[in-house]
């Protein structure tokens, strides 16, 4: 698992070290100036002779580049360091002067006309991006909103870069530079992944102590690269701000059936999907739910589009009986919908059902409360608050639309670029765990947040989302009774849920097209790779 913490935290626990006088900066550094050596040798370049540009701000992020710089520059690396403040730091300077680096202030002479600075900057902006490497020490943690002054100006100059292919967002690939961003890309939103501003998007980013929330949220976590935690020794006690699951962490929580196991321990899936006008959201809900390992996948819907189901997937059934998860809404279209067609096989009446008995509000006719994946028409039929152990799947159009059904003021932009607040406002004003998908999906339980980033752009195909439903409905029914009883557990298990569904569609065609259907298909595979591994 990557744990990310604040700025705040982080720096907390910088304290005591610092007061302790151990050598924090040294290490952090080495450790980068080590990393750009290994990527320099995968490029094939020999550290010797490489071209290295520093971008140096005003504060320890810069120190940490010059000190860097100045490691390379003693092993024959051509180092220069561009200064953009008028104060760098002073130890960091002095190292990389000795070790014979470069210097290029563009501060040296504040009086000069904004003219002559501009073509100064345009002239550097040349230079840098013409390295083998160019480390991003403008700003770290101590950043305050979007770069401003020099720093944005020598960014925004790079990114305006001639020879650019259009709709390139990596600049400096095409000019064969290798960008590393130390601690954060400068310019985005330490805490809150926002950009607001110019970035320069890196290739690797190298950060200290802990990830940072930004390095995993969108829209950030776009513009970070590879990302290298450096164990600089810090001790951080609290609560990380986001979490992100990796592979090795889903391996080890999957139920892996045993001996003693049966339909009915490893779950049962109440599916309420798709209607005669969108009976595909039904079939891949239900394929999705069966090949990711349901006990059994129960179709609740209209009797038409069951017929269908069952022509298909001849494993589900679709008789009343016990659920241990339901599923609720793809496919099923929302309120204006509704009116035009006149009509929606009945699947909001089921869907309401389902709902009723997955909060535990039908007495004792569900056998007690279960968790409930609530996506798509199913949003429109929540009811004022719901219980943690239903997970709301909207993307970002959804989302808003949620929000707004609730009287916040929010447009989708606004969710695109701040998609962990809106799905955290949209948790406490439900207080069901909220997994807002797109390129990183991000996950919102009570007291826990995730950032995940598994799956292909050709994963933003119809369907998908569905297929998602599918697979989060068994893995809530695998574990049923835990997610009740535990109300952040939910959250951890949409997050594994996101993660297999992001690597089946990697699975299905790797680097190409997928279609829906196919990441449905990978999932048992993909599982299988998994927990074979744990
Ligand atoms: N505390 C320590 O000893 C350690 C700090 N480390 C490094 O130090 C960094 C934090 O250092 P600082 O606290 O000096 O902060 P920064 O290096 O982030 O610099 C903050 C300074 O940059 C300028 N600035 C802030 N926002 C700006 C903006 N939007 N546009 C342009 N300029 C802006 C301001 O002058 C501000 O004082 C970390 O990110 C990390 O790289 C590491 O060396 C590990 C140890
Ligand atoms: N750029 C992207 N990269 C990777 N995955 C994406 C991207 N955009 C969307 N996705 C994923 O694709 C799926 C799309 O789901 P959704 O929007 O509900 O579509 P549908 O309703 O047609 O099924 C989600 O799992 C989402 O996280
Ligand atoms: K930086």
């Amino acid at each position: 698992m990557i744990r990310a913490w604040s700025a705040a935290d982080v720096r907390a626990a910088e304290e005591p070290l610092l007061a302790a006088r151990v050598p924090l900066m040294e290490r952090a550094s080495f450790t980068l100036a080590t990393q750009v050596v290994r990527d320099l040798r995968a490029r094939r370049t020999s550290v010797r002779g490489a071209r290295v540009a520093l971008l140096v701000g005003a504060g320890n992020n810069g120190g940490d580049a010059l000190h860097a710089g100045a490691v390379l520059a003693r092993r024959g690396a051509a180092v220069t360091a561009v200064l953009t403040s008028g104060r760098s730091h002073a130890g960091g300077l002095a190292a990389l002067v000795r070790a014979g680096g470069r210097v290029v202030d563009l501060c040296a002479s504040p009086q000069q006309p904004a003219s002559v600075v501009q073509a100064v900057v345009q002239a550097v902006v040349q230079d840098v991006a013409a390295s083998d490497v160019v480390l991003d020490g403008l700003v770290g943690i101590g950043a305050r909103g979007p770069l401003r002054d020099l720093p944005a100006d020598v960014v925004s100059g790079l990114s305006a870069l001639s020879g650019t292919p259009e709709g390139d967002d990596r600049p400096l690939r095409a000019q064969g530079a290798w960008v590393v961003a130390v601690d954060i890309p400068s310019g985005t939103g330490v805490d809150d992944g926002f950009v607001g501003g110019p970035v320069l998007p890196a290739d690797r980013t190298v950060t200290f102590g802990a990830a940072k929330p930004g390095l995993l949220l969108p829209p950030a976590a776009g513009l970070v690269g590879e990302l290298t935690v450096v164990d600089i020794g810090l001790r951080l006690d609290v609560e990380p701000a986001v979490r992100r699951l990796e592979a090795a962490d889903v391996a080890r929580a999957w139920p892996v059936p045993g001996g003693a196991d049966h339909k009915y321990t490893r779950g049962v899936v109440g599916v309420v999907a798709g209607t005669t006008t969108y009976p595909g959201a039904a079939l891949l809900t239900t394929t999705a739910a069966v090949r990711a390992g349901a006990g059994m996948v129960r179709y609740r819907g209209s009797d038409d589009v069951g017929r269908a189901v069952v022509g298909a997937r001849p494993e589900v059934v679709t008789a009343p009986g016990r659920v241990q998860s339901w599923v609720v809404g793809p496919g099923v279209p929302g309120g204006p919908d509704v009116d035009e067609n006149g009509n929606d096989d009945g699947q909001r009446e089921r869907g309401r059902g389902g709902l009723a008995a997955a909060a535990g509000r039908l007495g004792g006719l569900a056998g007690g409360p279960v968790p409930a994946v609530v996506d798509a028409g199913g949003l429109d039929l929540l009811e004022e608050t719901s219980p943690p152990w239903f997970v709301l799947t909207p993307h970002a159009g959804e989302l808003t639309t949620l929000l707004r059904s609730r009287g916040v003021d929010v447009r989708r932009a606004d969710v695109e670029a701040e998609p962990l607040r809106w799905a955290r406002r949209a948790h406490e004003l439900t207080g069901a765990t909220v997994l807002l998908k797109g390129g990183v999906t991000v996950v919102v339980g009570p007291g826990v947040a995730y950032a995940q980033a598994d799956g292909p752009g050709w994963l933003a195909t119809a369907g998908a989302g569905d297929v998602l439903a599918g697979v989060l409905g068994a893995m809530l029914a695998a574990r049923s009774d835990d997610v009740v009883a535990s109300p952040a557990l939910a959250a951890e298990v949409a997050a594994a849920a996101v993660l297999v569904h992001g690597r089946a569609a990697h699975r299905a065609n790797p680097g190409g097209p997928v279609a829906a259907l196919d990441v449905a298909h990978a999932v048992p595979a993909e599982v299988a790779a998994l927990v074979n591994s744990a």
